[in-house]
Formats: C-alpha cells, sequence, structure tokens
C-alpha cells in the first residue's frame, strides 16, 4: 500500500518504520526542520525496547507535497491542534480513493478532517502503542499496544477490516471494532487522567498509580467522562475502563511510559493538548448541563502549566 504519514513525530514514526518494515511503500510528512534533515541525512532511527535500527525512508515538509503523490492511505499522527493545518497543506496527495485514519488522542477530530475529505474515506481509530522522540530523527519505544479502528460511515466495513489488516501485518495488533465512538471515549478516559496527573505531578503512569489518591482520582475523572458521554448515548463501563486505565500502572508493559502530555510540556516546552481531552469533556459538560469539575481543575492546572513553562522560557531565553 502507498502510504503517507501525515505527522511524523515519535508515534508516526515508530508507524511509519514498521509499515515500511512490513513492504508497504513509506513516505513520512512533517513539519518540524532539525528532525526533517536528521531523517534525510541520516535515516530514521527506531529504537524498539532494547534494539535500534535505521532505515532510509522518504521524508518530506507538508507543503513539498505535490499532485502525482497519489497516497491509498494517509494516517494522521499530528498533535490535535497541528491537524487542520496540515490537512489544508497536503491537499494536494488527498485523491478520490485516499483514506485517512485518524489515531490522534482526544476526542471530535471528525469535525476537522470532513473539512478536507469525503465521510465514506475517514476511519477512526486510537492506539494503546507509546513512543517518545529521542531526539531529531530518533524515536524510542518499548512494551507492546494495539489499535482499534472503524469506518466514520456504514457501508465501508471491508474497507476497514482491510485497514486493519495492513497494520496488523506490520505487527501493531489492529481490530476493526463495531463501535469505534466507545472506543474513542474509552482512551480518551485513559489520556484524561495519565495524560493530565503525571504531566503535572512529573512521573510516569508506574509511580503515579503507587500514590494513595490514584484510585480515587482515577474513578472521578472516568465517571465525569460517563456522565458526558451518556448524554451521546454512550454507556460507558466505568470499573471496566478504570481497570482499563491502572493497568497502564504496570512497569512490564507501559508504566515507564511518560505520558505524550508530559513528553509536550515537561520535556519540550509545548502546548499540550488538553483542551482535546478533558477540556473537551469541561465543554460538552456545559452544553449538557452536567458538572465536570474535576475535567475543569485539571484543564485549568495544565493551562497554568504551561504559561508557566513559557514565561520562563522568555525569561531564559
Ligand atoms: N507518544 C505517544 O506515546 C502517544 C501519542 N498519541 C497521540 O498521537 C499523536 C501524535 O503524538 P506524538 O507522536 O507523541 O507527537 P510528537 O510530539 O512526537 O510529534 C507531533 C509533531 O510535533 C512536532 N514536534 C514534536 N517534537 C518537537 C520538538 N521537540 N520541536 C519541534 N517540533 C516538534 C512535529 O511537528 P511540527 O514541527 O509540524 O510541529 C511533530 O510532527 C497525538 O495526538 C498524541 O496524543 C497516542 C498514543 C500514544
Ligand atoms: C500511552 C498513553 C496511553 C498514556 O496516556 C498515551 O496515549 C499517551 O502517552 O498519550
Amino acid at each position: 500500500m502507498k502510504i503517507a504519514i501525515a505527522g511524523a513525530g515519535a508515534l508516526g514514526s515508530r508507524f511509519g518504520f514498521v509499515l515500511q518494515q512490513a513492504g508497504n511503500d513509506v513516505t513520512l510528512i512533517d513539519g518540524w526542520p532539525a528532525h526533517v534533515a536528521a531523517i534525510k541525512e541520516h535515516g530514521l532511527k527506531v529504537t524498539l525496547d532494547k534494539d535500534t535500527y535505521t532505515t532510509q525512508i522518504p521524508v518530506m515538509f507538508p507543503k513539498e507535497v505535490t499532485q502525482n503523490m497519489a497516497m491509498d492511505l494517509i494516517i494522521v499522527f499530528t498533535k490535535s491542534m497541528q491537524l487542520d493545518q496540515m490537512l489544508q497543506d497536503i491537499k494536494p496527495i488527498i485523491k478520490d480513493h485516499t483514506k485517512i485514519l485518524c489515531l490522534l488522542n482526544g476526542i471530535g477530530h471528525e469535525d476537522i478532517i470532513e473539512k478536507y475529505v469525503p465521510k465514506k474515506n475517514i476511519f477512526l481509530g486510537n492506539t494503546m502503542w507509546t513512543a517518545s522522540l529521542v531526539g531529531p530523527g530518533h524515536t524510542q519505544s518499548f512494551g507492546s499496544g494495539s489499535v482499534s479502528l472503524q469506518n466514520l460511515v456504514a457501508g465501508n466495513e471491508s474497507d476497514a477490516e482491510i485497514l486493519a489488516a495492513c497494520l496488523s501485518e506490520a505487527g501493531l495488533n489492529a481490530q476493526y471494532t463495531d463501535n469505534i465512538h466507545y472506543s474513542i471515549y474509552r482512551k480518551a478516559c485513559v489520556n484524561g487522567t495519565m495524560n493530565g496527573l503525571c504531566t503535572l505531578l512529573e512521573v510516569n503512569m508506574t509511580t503515579f498509580g503507587k500514590t494513595t489518591p490514584a484510585h480515587q482520582l482515577v474513578t472521578t475523572i472516568v465517571n465525569e467522562f460517563a456522565a458526558v458521554a451518556r448524554h451521546e448515548n454512550i454507556e460507558l463501563d466505568v470499573a471496566e475502563i478504570v481497570s482499563h486505565v491502572e493497568n497502564c500502572y504496570d512497569p512490564n508493559t507501559i508504566g515507564h511510559h511518560y505520558p505524550s502530555m508530559y513528553q509536550d510540556l515537561i520535556k519540550n516546552h509545548r502546548t499540550t493538548e488538553i483542551d482535546y481531552i478533558n477540556g473537551a469533556i469541561s465543554r460538552k459538560g456545559q452544553k449538557y448541563g452536567v458538572p465536570t469539575p474535576y475535567c475543569d481543575f485539571l484543564t485549568a492546572l495544565i493551562h497554568c502549566k504551561e504559561d508557566i513553562i513559557q514565561d520562563n522560557e522568555a525569561v531564559t531565553n
């Protein structure tokens, strides 16, 4: 399959690498100049658990794509706030047959994608794989993960199955699900707890899981997500989802991972996706008249921390 990874940061590079190894024709598209330059010069470096591989892989900036680069599949892996601009920039390679698979964290990305792609070509998903950038041109991951995906509109189930099979052939453990909106809420509960809390406390998931209030905090936040989801006719199984979140603490799987929000804010001093996770629940809560005090507080605290880190950065520079 001819595949573009639009947003080839930590996870996009990892997916691009394994899909190329499985025999697909993969192109990485990314806007970070140092990263693109490093991949062009030295190849893409990928550390999977203890082994490091280097591969030559085509890479370019979003504005460099050309009409003749027709893609069968584009996997979008930007940060939430970069998605609209990325799709705008890569319009020339989105053809009538091009499928878009969105694996970003957060809720509601289909509203942006629908501006650029007919609904029949949109596939939504989420992933429990993890990754972080060691530096430009080098991504590292440990542990195992999975992908769930589904077609946005009825009738394209077989295409979704084909995409899941393509990802699984590359070892990405992908499954077709018949209820992706439930699955996106379930994953958003992982991010709505782990990402904000580990970022504020500056710890990985194993360390957070050992704290005394961990269970109460996670349960309260998941209950807020469930109260909002109910207004969209999605009935979350709170006990199962709390246990799914708590499985992330396991140091033998992904417990040592610092969530992507920690990497954005604490490591790279960049703004976070909080408005697409807990912030999205707060906005929906207001709309439906559902109180969401923990999500509101967590969103506000992350924004405080963004401001403090950016002010410190401005003083240092
Ligand atoms: N990392 C993880 O373990 C997981 C991530 N996700 C989700 O996947 C999506 C992609 O996340 P992830 O792969 O972590 O994203 P990254 O932050 O690694 O990369 C996203 C984009 O950010 C820019 N960028 C990243 N680091 C730097 C830097 N140091 N300096 C300048 N620019 C930089 C690049 O684009 P540009 O230069 O154009 O800004 C890059 O395409 C998100 O929605 C995330 O929530 C989901 C599951 C796990
Ligand atoms: C690994 C995981 C599940 C942690 O919340 C994630 O999605 C992230 O890092 O953003």
